[in-house]
């Protein structure tokens, strides 16, 4: 029988699969569920310093391909998430998660909630959310190079600390060159590929308008529409960045073949957001045993096996 063993970061989780930041993990309750779910793993709501109610509702669609969300980083604050974090660290020591930061105000904002985490109990693994793309008149950070080059040095000058980078999805060769030029200056654990796809507009058939509320209805995409995209971004940063930074797969993920497919590119976790939106948290039983499917099909033992392994046709 093939196991679904994923080692990330030093620990070894139980199959590779978390939820997305965002989709089920606003309150210590989802929190705390999502770890009791089959998911390998879980990631906590983007904090920003202070607590925010976020965008007006309509904010999230389900969509027959996806989703379409603006949502603004509503979250209870980085207190609220910094305290859950010691607490379930020091409860649940064979089972790290991660801990997701943003921020509303911008750079000075990242770098105050990442000096408060490097102050505090907190010792595991921060998602640095540099792409949210909800917030108005708020630039997606990792899409300006040069002050993610300048925001990575500031952190990294005091935080001492393991973590990652969600980034945005990017869709010019040389700009996969860029960000990954940047990213590998510096001791990073892992980058997650992909956030939702911004800005994107979607229309009700039957009233001839948008679905949801803020930006004149502009969202960030997920689900279906994403994969290709998604997937070009794992194997592109896996291509070019350091063997020490690990790739978390997001985006496109509704079965087990998109799994794989994400873990052939060459990711290690794998983060599920508008299917497990969908679907609740029952899609991890049903991910894990499509995966495990393919691995018996396939004659794989393990994920080892087959990750990064995608064939050209040179
Ligand atoms: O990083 C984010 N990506 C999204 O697609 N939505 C949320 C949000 O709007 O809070 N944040």
């Amino acid at each position: 029988m093939p196991t679904l063993q994923a080692t990330f970061y030093g620990h070894t989780y139980d199959n590779p699969f978390m939820n997305a930041s965002g989709v089920h993990c606003m309150t210590m309750t989802e929190l705390d569920a999502l770890a009791d779910s089959a998911a390998g793993s879980f990631v906590t709501k983007s904090a920003t310093a202070e607590a925010r109610e976020g965008n007006p509702e309509p904010r999230y669609v389900n969509v027959d391909l996806g989703s379409i969300n603006s949502m603004g980083l509503p979250n209870l604050g980085l207190d609220y998430y910094l305290d859950y974090a010691i607490k379930r660290q020091a409860s649940h020591p064979d089972q790290p998660f991660v801990m997701s930061v943003a921020s509303y105000q911008g750079f000075d904002e990242y770098v105050a909630n990442m000096r408060k985490i490097q102050e505090s109990d907190y010792t595991g693994l921060v998602e640095l959310n540099l792409s949210c793309p909800n917030v108005p008149g708020k630039p997606q950070m990792a899409y300006d190079f040069e002050d993610t080059d300048r925001l990575l040095t500031e952190i990294f000058a005091f935080y001492t600390k393991p973590f990652g980078v969600k980034l945005p999805p990017y869709f010019d060769i040389m700009h996969f060159d860029k960000i990954a030029a940047v990213l590998n200056q510096f001791d990073l654990k892992f980058v997650n590929c992909i956030n939702s796809i911004g800005n994107g507009l979607y229309i009700d058939e039957v009233t001839d308008t948008v679905v949801i509320k803020p930006k004149g209805g502009f969202g960030g995409i997920g689900g279906e529409y994403v994969k290709p995209t998604a997937l070009a971004n794992v194997r592109a940063l896996k291509q070019r960045l350091n063997p020490s930074i690990e790739i978390i797969g997001t985006g496109g993920i509704l079965t087990g073949r998109d799994a794989y497919e994400h873990l052939l590119c060459g990711a290690s976790m794998l983060q599920v957001g508008t299917q497990l939106e969908k679907e609740g948290l029952g899609v991890f039983e049903r991910l894990t045993k499509e995966l495990l499917a393919i691995l018996e099909a396939k004659g794989y033992a393990s994920i080892a096996e087959f990750k990064g392994m995608l064939g050209t046709l040179d």
